[in-house]
C-alpha cells in the first residue's frame, strides 16, 4: 500500500499562535478519511499542508510521494483535487457548469480561452450525471443553489483525475436534504475502488458517509485521536474533542451526537 499523505512531526505557528502542533498522520491510497473537531481547531489549515497551499513550520509534510518544500507545488497540486469555501468564491458567478468543471483540467478557475477537447468535455458531463447534477450543466455557477454549487465543486475537484481528494466542510450551508444527499453521494464515492484517496472535513459526525474508514479528531492545533473510525468515533472521544460530555449513536451506519443532558450525567451512560 502507498502512502498519499505522510505527515511527521507537523507544525503551523504564525506569529504567536500554533495552528498545528505535531502531527504525525499518514492516509494511503484506499481509505476515506473525516476530519472532525470544533470551531478553530486546525481542520482547515491542515487541509492548507495536505493541498500543497500551506508549508510547515516544523515538520515533514510527504504528499503523493514527495515532500513539501523539495518539489514545485505546481506540479504536485493538479495531482490534488480540492474543494473549499475560498476556492467556490473564486469561481466566476457567470461561469456556466460544464465550463466550471472542465477548466478544471488545465487547473484554471475561470475559463479564459483555454482549448479543451471533446474528451474533456465528456468527462466533465459524465462527473456531473455521477454527482446527479447532470441537468445543471447549461445553468451558471451563480444561479446554484448552495447544494448543487457543493456538487459542481465535487465534480470540478474529480475532473483532472487526482490521487486525492480534499473536501473542506463540503456540507456547509446545506438544508437537511441537501446534506442527505450530500452524504449519499459521498458513500457512493467512498465504496468505488477507483475513486481517490479521500479526506472530509466536518464539524457533525451526522455527515460521516457510511464507507468512510478512518477519523481523525482535532482539538487546538493537536490530534486527541486518529484510525479506523470504529476506534475513534466514541463517547469518550468525541466529548474530549468538543470539551463537552456528548452521547453518541451509530446506527444503520450513519453516527449522531448531541450534548449529555444532566439526567444522563450520573447514570454513566445514555
Ligand atoms: N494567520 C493567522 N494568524 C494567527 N492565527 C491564525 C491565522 N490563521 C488562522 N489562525 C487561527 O488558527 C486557528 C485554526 O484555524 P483553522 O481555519 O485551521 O480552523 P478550523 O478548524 O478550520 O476552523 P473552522 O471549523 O471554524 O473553520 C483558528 O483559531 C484561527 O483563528
Amino acid at each position: 500500500m502507498t502512502a498519499v499523505l505522510e505527515f511527521a512531526g507537523v507544525t503551523v505557528r504564525r506569529g504567536q499562535a500554533t495552528l498545528l502542533n505535531d502531527i504525525n498522520w499518514t492516509v494511503e491510497e484506499d481509505e476515506r478519511w473525516v476530519i472532525l473537531g470544533p470551531n478553530g481547531a486546525g481542520k482547515t489549515t491542515l487541509m492548507q499542508v495536505a493541498s500543497a497551499q500551506m508549508h510547515p513550520t516544523a515538520g515533514v509534510a510527504g504528499i503523493l510521494g514527495e515532500v513539501l518544500g523539495t518539489v514545485d507545488v505546481f506540479d504536485l497540486r493538479p495531482r490534488i483535487g480540492l474543494t473549499s469555501a475560498v476556492l467556490a468564491e473564486r469561481i466566476p458567478r457567470g461561469e456556466l457548469v460544464r465550463d466550471v468543471v472542465v477548466s478544471a483540467s488545465y487547473g484554471v478557475v475561470g475559463r479564459w480561452r483555454e482549448h479543451y477537447d471533446g474528451l474533456d468535455h465528456e468527462r466533465a458531463e459524465q462527473l456531473l450525471v455521477e454527482l446527479g447534477a447532470q441537468r445543471l450543466l447549461d445553468r451558471t455557477f451563480g444561479t446554484l443553489s448552495e447544494g448543487e454549487r457543493k456538487r459542481v465543486q465535487i465534480a470540478r475537484a474529480l475532473m483532472a483525475d487526482p490521487e486525492l481528494l480534499l473536501l473542506d466542510e463540503p456540507a456547509a450551508g446545506l438544508d437537511l436534504g441537501g446534506r442527505e444527499d450530500l452524504v449519499s453521494t459521498l458513500s457512493v464515492l467512498a465504496s468505488d475502488e477507483f475513486a481517490p484517496a479521500t479526506v472530509l472535513v466536518s464539524h457533525h459526525v451526522e455527515e460521516i458517509p457510511p464507507g468512510f474508514t478512518h477519523a481523525l479528531l482535532l482539538r487546538q492545533g493537536e490530534i486527541v485521536a486518529a484510525g479506523p473510525k470504529e476506534r475513534v468515533i466514541t463517547e469518550e472521544l468525541l466529548s474530549a474533542t468538543f470539551g463537552m460530555p456528548l452521547i453518541v449513536r451509530h446506527e444503520d451506519e450513519r453516527y449522531s451526537a448531541r450534548r449529555r443532558s444532566r439526567q444522563h450525567a450520573g447514570t454513566g451512560r445514555g
